[in-house]
């Protein structure tokens, strides 16, 4: 619940980011309630699922490991498998995957503070390290340590962070 006010926070000046992270909060409130689930989840969730996946193009399912302050822009045709874990203060744009690579179902993990360029993909049972940017348009099938830029397909390190 209190990611909704961290996440409300990493938004400012994008409304659309800060109104669909919202909903999704909400939407996680429901997983860990069990009482409010019956009582208005039959409700709520498909209406998540109509607005927020079908109607915006923001699949970010109600179940999804997402840390807190996480920035959503644009989110057109973004699409991330419930299996993936995501953390903290991560960047999320539009055109973008974050799923398996077969039908294994081994979905990627992913840092806190990573940057995910427009129109990515990042596919299969990898780990992603902390403090990274991908850049628009990468295809990222294998590890990535922490503090690096990576690029291109298939996704190679360009620059290392001081950080
Ligand atoms: C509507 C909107 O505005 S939506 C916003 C969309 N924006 C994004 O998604 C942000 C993603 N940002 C990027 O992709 C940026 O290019 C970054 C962060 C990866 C790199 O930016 P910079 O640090 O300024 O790097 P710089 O431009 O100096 O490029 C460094 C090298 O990487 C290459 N490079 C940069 N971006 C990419 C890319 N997306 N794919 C492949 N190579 C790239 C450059 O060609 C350059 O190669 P060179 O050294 O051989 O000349
Ligand atoms: N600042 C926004 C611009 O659309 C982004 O990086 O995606």
């Amino acid at each position: 619940m209190y990611n909704i006010f961290v996440d409300w926070k990493a938004n400012k000046n994008n409304p659309k980011g800060r109104i669909v992270m919202m909903l999704f909060r909400i939407s996680g409130v429901l997983r860990y309630n069990p009482i409010l689930l019956i009582l208005i989840g039959w409700f709520y969730l498909p209406m998540y699922v109509f607005w927020v996946e079908w109607v915006l193009g923001t699949e970010l399912r109600w179940n999804l490991s997402l840390g807190g302050g996480t920035q959503l822009w644009h989110g057109q045709a973004l699409v991330i498998n419930s299996g993936a874990k995501i953390g903290k203060n991560c960047v999320l744009r539009h055109s973008t995957t974050i799923g398996n690579k077969d039908d294994k179902n081994q979905c990627p993990v992913i840092g806190d503070n990573v940057n995910i360029g427009a129109g990515s993909c990042l596919l299969g049972g990898i780990v992603i390290g902390d403090n990274v940017v991908i850049a628009a348009g990468s295809i990222v099938v294998k590890d990535i340590p922490s503090n690096v830029v990576v690029a291109g397909n298939p996704a190679r390190i360009i620059k290392h962070l001081n950080i």
